[in-house]
């Protein structure tokens, strides 16, 4: 656990809010998967969109808009969008330092099919937890270090090539055989070289998605427990508490 940004009070750490939490790991390792599972157990599902006190960021939310020219070699899947350099840093960073300071953000939503951000997208208000997901969360610094909680999120490559197609295939519009050349030329090397490295950041590793029932269940115990509510500065340990929708 990253203890950096939790000042301690009464000899307990003082637990921030929002606590946010960073998820990577490579393309279709079960990222977005793995954060519906924690948002579920937490007692999300079924809770109106604007009242959730979860809420799921996408990285990919933050893909820099593109040239004319580069949209042309994304078309032909050419163009690197595993590379840091795609992504727009200074707003993602904003984004996230905004919501640590509990304003309401605009989050744009991503346009797979198109390669570019949507017009629409998901007004953030403030929330208990932030689950901030996608290949590169760990590898820019800064970010890195706003996360009070990092889950790297590793997947048998094959299982992900594989998952990557058929996902690519239905939901993104892809041809098998752009798929293919985009990832062994550039989706792989790029995750050998900027993904797989930041392995080393998180505090925990779950093998195998979000198939790895158990280690999903002790996660989220951890973040129910670290914010329960607390009574006179001391965190209280009732079982039956959940900490979702209560004011505070
Ligand atoms: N445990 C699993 N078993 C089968 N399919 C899965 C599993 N986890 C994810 N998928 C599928 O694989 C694809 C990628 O999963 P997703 O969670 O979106 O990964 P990521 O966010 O890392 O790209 C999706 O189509 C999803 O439905
Ligand atoms: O326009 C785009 C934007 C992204 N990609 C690929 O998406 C993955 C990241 O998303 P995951 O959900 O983590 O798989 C990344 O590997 C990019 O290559 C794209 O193909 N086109």
């Amino acid at each position: 656990m990253n203890g950096r940004n939790s000042p301690r009070v009464n000899g307990l750490e003082r637990i921030p809010r929002p606590f946010i939490i960073g998820v990577a790991g490579g393309t279709a390792s079960g990222k977005s998967s793995v954060c519906s599972k924690i948002m579920d157990q937490l007692g999300q599902a079924g809770v109106e969109h604007r009242q959730r006190q979860v809420v799921i960021i996408s990285q990919d939310a933050f893909y820099k808009n593109l040239t004319p020219e580069q949209d042309a070699r994304a078309k032909r899947g050419e163009f690197n969008f595993d590379h840091p350099d795609a992504f727009d840093f200074e707003a993602m960073t904003k984004a996230l330092k905004d919501i640590a300071a509990g304003k309401t953000v605009q989050i744009p939503e991503y346009d797979y099919v198109n390669n570019c951000r949507r017009d629409d997208g998901m007004q953030v208000h403030p929330v208990d937890v932030v689950l901030f997901e996608g290949i590169l969360v760990f590898y820019f610094k800064e970010l890195r270090e706003m996360f009070h909680m990092k889950l790297f999120v590793d997947t048998d490559p094959d299982t992900r090539l594989s998952r990557r197609v058929l996902r690519d295939i239905q939901e993104r519009g892809r041809s098998l055989e752009k798929i293919l050349h985009q990832y062994t030329s550039l989706v792989k090397p790029a995750f050998e070289e900027f993904c797989l490295p930041t392995k080393k950041y998180a505090d925990v590793i779950i093998p195998r998605g979000a198939d790895n029932t158990v280690a999903i269940d002790l996660i989220v115990q951890h973040i129910q427990e670290l914010l329960r509510p607390t009574k006179g500065g001391k965190r209280t340990r009732h079982n039956s508490d959940s900490f979702v929708g209560r004011p505070h």
